[in-house]
């Protein structure tokens, strides 16, 4: 039986859909991770299931690998793919410039390697996401388990004299336990409210010896699809010219069907 979808659920499904009509066969993409990027991966399942599409998938984790493989996506390590046509991925907030919060689900780095290493990054989203300034929702960073104590320690004092307005930094905990990335490592997560300048940020977290990537994207992202659990779509580029497009619910069958066509 077919399973009600809320209206954020819908809203990340048909950005999802939306974006996966920007993959042409042959493309080398990479796949992010989340439960945006989960409709993507199922959207692109289902165009090589039933439309014969012939992609290489580079996923940005463990679980986003695993579901492309389960829905028959050809999974490929990014140095067999060389670079990426194309890499469509969620966020967790995104500004009018397309700058980027990412690293909710812990998986920033691989991420931010993947989008970098690509002609195009392309952000789905459902429209909650979008936000006037970054900051409200916790900036994640990784950092190497050695020495954790002190690398904390050395980013609280880099946030003095930054433009930010909290400064609160606690170690990610799941389960009774520090969380792990896919490489191993430990999330620190920023509670800063305000993130006045996210490139100054981004290099003064960088600078720290313990720190491996922070989850700010500045100047990575292309363009951003932003869904509404109504079925409407908007897709934005860099110079904020948007296109907007209106899918159908059908509850009967939970399947979208685009009526703009
Ligand atoms: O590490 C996780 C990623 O950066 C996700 O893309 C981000 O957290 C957004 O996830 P979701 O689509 O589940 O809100």
């Amino acid at each position: 039986m077919a399973k009600t979808l809320s209206p954020v659920e819908k809203a990340k499904f048909v950005a999802a859909k939306q974006a996966s009509r920007l993959v042409e066969d042959g493309m080398r993409v990479g796949l992010g991770t989340g439960s945006t990027a989960e409709w993507l991966v199922r959207c692109l399942g289902e165009m090589v299931r039933d439309e014969g599409l012939r992609i290489r998938a580079v996923p940005t984790s463990r679980r986003t690998a695993d579901l492309a493989r389960e829905l028959g996506i050809e999974v490929v390590t990014l140095e067999e793919a060389g670079w990426l046509d194309l890499t469509i991925d969620g966020a967790d907030e995104v500004d009018g410039e397309l700058n980027l919060i990412k690293g909710g689900g812990a998986a920033l780095l691989h991420e931010k390697i993947v989008a970098t290493a690509s002609d195009r990054m392309v952000v789905i989203a459902d429209a909650a996401k979008r936000v006037e300034t970054l900051g409200a929702f916790p900036l994640p960073v990784e950092i190497i388990p050695f020495g954790w104590q002190a690398t904390k320690v050395l980013v609280e004092e880099t946030m003095v004299g930054l433009d930010v307005l909290g400064r609160e930094v606690a170690l990610r905990i799941k389960d009774g336990e520090a969380v792990r990335t896919d490489e191993g490592n430990h999330i620190l997560d920023l509670h800063l409210n305000r993130i006045g300048n996210a490139r100054q940020l981004g290099l003064a977290l960088n600078q720290i010896a313990g720190v491996v990537e922070n989850g700010l994207f500045v100047d990575i992202c292309d363009a951003l699809v932003i869904g509404h659990g109504d079925g409407r779509v908007e897709s934005y580029d860099l110079h904020g010219e948007a296109e907007e497009t209106q899918f159908d619910f059908l509850a009967s069958d939970n399947i979208f069907t685009d009526i703009s066509d």
